[in-house]
């Protein structure tokens, strides 16, 4: 039997402008069945407006929106088989719990008996089933979030949008709601298009992110792949915390940076080639100076619970954030060591899809 592997979503070269202002710059991505997706960007890259070309609240300048392989540029946002959970929820204040959940399905008519049924299982799909007759002033904002959840997946959509739906909950409200959802969306087997500027968020939730800046997907993978193998600075940058080093490549296996040669992994870039190198902090090991693979100053560390953060400069004026289980002593010289296969290589500018080339050929070699 032939294996269904049409993307459910695909959004093909859309570009979206308003006025002179390029808002979406040739955005391509394919949304599979029964995943969790992240756009994760600054504010104002562009996340929302990707959103609301899905939903059908905003139309394209260019390029086609397709659901099921069918373009839908034409659809109205209603015949759309997508719900979208919105920032403020957009609860409506007036009705309870359960009067707010049944609202799409009363519009599109259908009977007493069907709403019933049909609003309790979505409350009880976000464990809200004893809430039907509460009224939304009467709930914490994780319990209208939940509300809000339940509202779209009511609608028994292919895929949920999700717009920076936690941002209003306290940090510990927020991790709880991070696992539920992605048990959610586990246990419904519904697709999940979530959007974030927290990076820690779409790391820990989503089967695969698209990291965006100014109106372009710069990188889209796995939180592995994305963390292990950034594409360039700003993704280096944005996922997770670095040390980014300018370097050069001297030739295979062999990478220069603060003036002293290390071997690296085959990165398949020639010999000369200016590139940066990531090293993250939790894979930098302290030792005696002397013992060091490099020479750095220690000049400030900060507690953070488990570890102590420790930011050092070497003898060209980098910045080096360090992961240790031990405090160090400021002012003083200490040496750091790696494992070399920690080291990745960047090239200056490089596209994703070269990125990718170079990096199959690497993998296959
Ligand atoms: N209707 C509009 N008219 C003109 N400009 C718009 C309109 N809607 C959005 N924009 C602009 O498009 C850009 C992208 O906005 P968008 O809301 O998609 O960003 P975002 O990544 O979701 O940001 P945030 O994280 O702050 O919500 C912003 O510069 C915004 O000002």
């Amino acid at each position: 039997m032939a294996i269904n592997t049409q993307p459910i979503v695909r959004l093909k070269n859309v570009c979206k402008s308003y006025g002179d202002t390029q808002i979406l710059k040739n955005i391509n991505l394919e949304l599979e069945a029964g995943k969790f997706y992240t756009l994760l960007g600054p504010s104002g890259c562009g996340k929302t407006t990707i959103l609301r070309t899905i939903a059908g609240f905003t139309d394209v300048t260019t390029g086609d929106v397709e659901f099921d392989g069918q373009v839908v540029n034409d659809l109205p946002a209603n015949q759309r088989q997508v719900n979208t959970v919105f920032q403020d929820y957009a609860l409506f204040p007036h009705l309870n719990v359960a009067e707010n959940v049944a609202f799409g399905l009363k519009l599109n008519k259908l009977s007493k008996t069907e709403i019933d049924k049909r609003v309790s299982e979505a409350l009880a799909m976000v464990q809200l089933a004893d809430f039907g007759d509460r009224e939304i002033s009467e709930l914490s904002g994780g319990q209208q979030q939940r509300v809000a959840i339940a509202r779209a997946l009511v609608m028994r959509p292919k895929v949920l949008l999700l717009d920076e739906p936690l941002s209003a909950l306290d940090a510990k409200l927020r991790k709880d709601m991070q696992y539920e959802l992605r048990e959610l969306q586990q246990s419904l087997g519904i697709t999940f298009l979530f959007v974030t500027h927290d990076q820690e968020e779409a790391l820990a939730m989503s089967d695969e992110i698209f990291v965006m800046r100014a109106g372009e997907i710069l990188q889209g993978g796995s939180p592995v792949d994305i963390y292990d193998e950034p594409i360039n600075h700003f993704v280096a940058n944005f996922i997770g915390e670095s040390n980014i080093i300018p370097g050069k490549m001297l030739q295979d296996f062999q990478v220069e940076f603060v003036g002293k040669s290390f071997e690296c992994a085959d990165a398949g870039i020639p010999p000369n080639e200016a590139v940066e190198v990531v090293l993250r902090p939790e894979d930098l090991d302290i030792v005696a100076a002397a013992q060091g693979k490099l020479v750095v100053t220690v000049d400030s560390q900060l507690f953070r619970g488990n570890y102590f953060e420790i930011v050092a400069y070497d003898t060209d004026g980098n910045e080096w954030l360090v992961h240790s289980t031990n405090p160090a002593d400021e002012g003083e010289p200490i040496g750091l060591t790696f494992d070399p296969q920690d080291i990745h290589v960047m090239r200056l500018n490089e596209t994703e899809a070269a990125f990718d080339a170079r990096l199959e050929k690497y993998e296959d070699d």
